[in-house]
């Protein structure tokens, strides 16, 4: 299976068609007044009926309550939600079971404590997302172009899958991609020139960096798979 790349944040039609045409797997749509990503929900409508049966399409919401969440869904028609808040096992739970759709949880990382309590959630969202934890003082849990210490993740369960983000760009994406067992990897600050303005060249020499250190950590593998058998 090829890595899985998700470009976060995208509120343009410019920046929607650089994604996907570099090849994103997965574009981002941030529903949280206070992100400078935040997109209104008739652009959010447009982008998405553009990036349909192209790419997924994800709805990123924070501590969202029901009503928000229906009227993504009923406008937007996302693929599906991420939850990037405080939101609990339980929560998720809900969430997927009434709005029928994939969940991703984001959860953020800064402590071996922060790694052990995402066992709660492995089973019921469908996917696990990392992410730099935010400053108490933060005005947004996510989003700030963050990185955070990768090796914490070598104590996750083998069994558990996830995307990795927090502070990704071109210069570090094939380090996170050898240094980590991410099955994705997800980004927006490390893609902008300014917070909130993507910028195609760093779209492009981001998917490009990541494809290629994925398929050279594939090629890494398959040959000491050879090794171990012969
Ligand atoms: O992008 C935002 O503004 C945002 C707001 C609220 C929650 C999450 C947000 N972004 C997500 O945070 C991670 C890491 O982003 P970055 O690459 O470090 O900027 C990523 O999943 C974004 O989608």
């Amino acid at each position: 299976m090829s890595l899985i790349i998700k470009i976060c944040g995208l509120k343009t039609d410019d920046a929607l068609e650089a994604a996907l045409d570099a090849g994103a797997d997965m574009i981002g749509l941030v529903f949280f007044p206070k992100s400078p990503r935040h997109v209104q929900l008739e652009t959010a409508k447009r982008l998405a009926e553009t990036a349909r049966g192209r790419a997924e399409i994800v709805a990123l919401t924070v501590n969202p309550d029901d009503a928000l969440l229906e009227t993504v869904m009923e406008t937007v028609a996302p693929d599906w939600l991420q939850l990037h808040g405080k939101e609990s096992p339980a929560r998720v739970a809900e969430v997927r079971a009434r709005h029928g759709r994939s969940v991703m949880k984001a959860l953020g990382i800064s402590t071996a404590d922060d790694v052990a309590r995402a066992g709660a959630y492995a089973g019921i969202a469908d996917r696990l997302l990392f992410d730099a934890k935010p400053p108490k003082d933060a005005t947004r849990p996510g989003g700030l172009g963050e990185t955070f210490d990768w090796s914490l993740l070598d104590a996750l369960d083998p069994a558990v899958d996830f995307m990795l983000s927090g502070g990704l760009d071109a210069a570090n994406v094939a380090e996170a991609v050898r240094r980590t067992r991410a099955i994705g990897v997800d980004v927006s600050s490390g893609v902008e020139r300014a917070p909130g303005e993507k910028d195609a060249d760093m779209i492009r020499a981001f998917v490009a960096t990541t494809r290629t250190a994925a398929d050279e950590k594939f090629a890494l593998d398959k040959g000491a798979a050879k090794r171990s058998l012969s």
